[in-house]
């Protein structure tokens, strides 16, 4: 049928008529406007716990590139600032834009970064399972990270590496022992608010944590991305994977907290 995307026909304009969330109270992307933050001391740390981190594979969903984990466990959780309870780690994936064009999902007081970096999590301490979760109000927790033009990022090449193995829509690779720890840039400072999921179902039921720092990749490991289709192999329409994000929504009313003055 008429499925969702990021082209002209079914793109984010048009995911209300299937998705009447589009237009709720705590959609995500935002924009973040710095000046407009409320510093929260009460906001603890961050804590990532992805040493024994169990990454599974790597797939084209026809949406992006994810790198799912097992989450059967504890082993690889996020705790700590906004959050009460302890988020299992569950997948993570890009958002990005075409050549020399920004690609992030939120933006910094109108600034568009040319990737953004979503790392997926799930409250497994009050929900059986990441479906559960997913439909709760504080049941996942979404750390995401901006990707700035830069140096080459030596742990994102397993990644870029591993793309030719799932150009196309369904196609699933292994991808086992990579560790996302190494992704993170110095600061763990973030910004934190109450959203949804960026792509349909777009539940409202994420707690955004933001990172103030992006993590830097050159310009030839980002055009690896766009190697990627959004097609199928049997599909005779190739289309480029890229520009898949959803642009910033209304804040209507929500307060961005910051763990940083
Ligand atoms: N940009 S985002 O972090 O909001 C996001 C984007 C894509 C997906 C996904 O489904 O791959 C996800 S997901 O892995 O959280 N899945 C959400 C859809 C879903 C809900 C309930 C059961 C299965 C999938 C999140
Ligand atoms: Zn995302």
């Amino acid at each position: 049928g008429h499925h969702w995307g990021y082209g002209e026909a079914n793109g984010p304009a048009e995911w209300h008529k299937g998705y009447p969330i589009a237009q709720g109270s705590r959609q995500s992307p935002i924009d973040i406007v710095p000046g407009s933050a409320v510093y929260d001391a009460s906001l603890s740390p961050i804590s990532l716990f992805y040493n024994n981190c169990t990454s599974v594979n790597i797939t084209n969903n026809g949406h992006s590139v994810v790198v799912e984990f097992v989450d059967i466990d504890d082993r690889s959780v996020i705790q700590g600032g906004p959050l009460d309870n302890m988020y299992r780690l569950k997948q993570f994936h890009f958002h990005w834009g075409g050549k020399g064009c920004g690609g992030s999902e939120h933006t910094v007081s109108g600034k568009i970064y040319p990737s953004e970096l979503h790392l997926v999590h799930w409250n497994a301490v009050k929900y059986k399972s990441f479906g559960e979760a997913a439909a709760a109000s504080d049941g996942l927790a979404v750390l995401g990270i901006f990707l700035e033009i830069g140096i080459e990022h030596k742990g994102l090449h397993q990644i870029t590496d591993a793309m030719y193995m799932v150009k196309f829509k369904g196609t699933v690779a292994d991808f086992k022992g990579f560790n996302p720890k190494c992704l993170l840039p110095l600061s763990l400072d973030f910004w934190t608010y109450p959203g949804s999921l960026t792509t349909p179902p777009l539940f409202e039921s994420v707690t955004w944590i933001v990172l103030k720092d992006p993590m830097f990749l050159s310009e030839k490991q980002m055009g690896k991305f766009r190697t990627l289709n959004f097609n199928g192999e049997e599909e005779e329409s190739r289309r480029r994977m890229e520009n898949n994000f959803r642009p910033p929504q209304p804040l209507k009313g929500r307060t961005v907290r910051a763990s940083f003055r």
